[in-house]
């Protein structure tokens, strides 16, 4: 029986490298796919991972019907045994809704891959509709870590050196410094993430004369304020 199945996890985990892997390994036993991915950072029409590789796919657009396009490539002869779908955080929920169709009424197979939450920690409308309708919902094995060694578990949005808490839920860019002009992304533990405390505050904190002795399980930042969803 057909399954929904939803990667997920933080920036950097290996969700795309997984997504790579299982088309091979699906592909590799004769079984035949469609690769889907929404805005990578390595351009349009394009899954890409850290690791080197990447790979063709359709470019998911918010008019995009996916109930409509398999039906219609189904009908026209061609044999589709399951969907890889990268970066679906950035998918509409109604789109989620025509995948899960899609596992439903013809059996194929939808695996999800994306980032659960955006800079705010909060859902996107992608990964909030995959963990209400996946049959599955599975936290990838390898860990992307904080600066402090803890499990990373969220995704701090970075600009100019300064984390940010504020602003448009979809910036595309990288975990690595420099390569995407002033919005960068840091995965830190929640800890570091209520604290702000970012690789670079940490060690800027770690040399400044006016806050040594500094011990991270007493640091006097105060919590993040609540802010209001857009
Ligand atoms: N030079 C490297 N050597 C080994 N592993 C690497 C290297 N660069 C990146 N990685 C691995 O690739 C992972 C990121 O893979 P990727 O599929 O691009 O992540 P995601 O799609 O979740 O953002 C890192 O967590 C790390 O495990
Ligand atoms: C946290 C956060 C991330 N994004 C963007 C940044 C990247 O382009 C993708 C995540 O890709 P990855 O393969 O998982 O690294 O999402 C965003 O637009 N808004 C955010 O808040």
């Amino acid at each position: 029986m057909a399954e929904l199945v939803f990667f997920s996890g933080t920036m950097d985990c290996g969700k795309s490298t997984l997504a790579l892997q299982m088309d091979h390994n699906h592909g590799a036993r004769g079984r035949v796919g469609l690769i889907f991915t929404k805005m990578d950072r390595a351009g349009s029409n394009v899954l890409s991972s850290r690791l080197g590789l990447s790979t063709g796919a359709l470019e998911v657009g918010d008019d995009l019907d996916f109930w409509e396009a398999i039906v219609g490539r189904a009908t026209a002869g061609n044999r589709i045994d399951y969907l890889i779908c990268d970066e679906a955080q950035f998918y509409t929920g109604e789109q989620v809704e025509q995948l899960a169709r899609i596992v439903d009424e013809m059996d194929v197979d939808v695996f999800a891959f994306g980032i659960t939450a955006d800079f705010r920690t909060e859902l996107f409308p992608g990964s909030k509709r995959l963990i209400e309708l996946a049959d599955k919902v599975q936290v990838l094995q390898v860990e992307a870590l904080c600066w402090c060694g803890r499990r990373a578990t969220t995704n701090a949005r970075v600009m100019d050196g300064v984390m940010v808490v504020e602003g448009e839920q979809v910036v595309v860019g990288d975990t690595k410094p420099g390569t995407a002009g002033i919005v960068e992304y840091e995965v830190l533990c929640r800890r570091h993430y209520m604290r702000r405390m970012t690789s670079h505050a940490a060690k800027a904190a770690a040399v400044s004369p006016e806050v040594l002795p500094f011990d991270l399980d007493v640091c006097p930042l105060p919590p993040l304020p609540i802010t209001q969803a857009d």
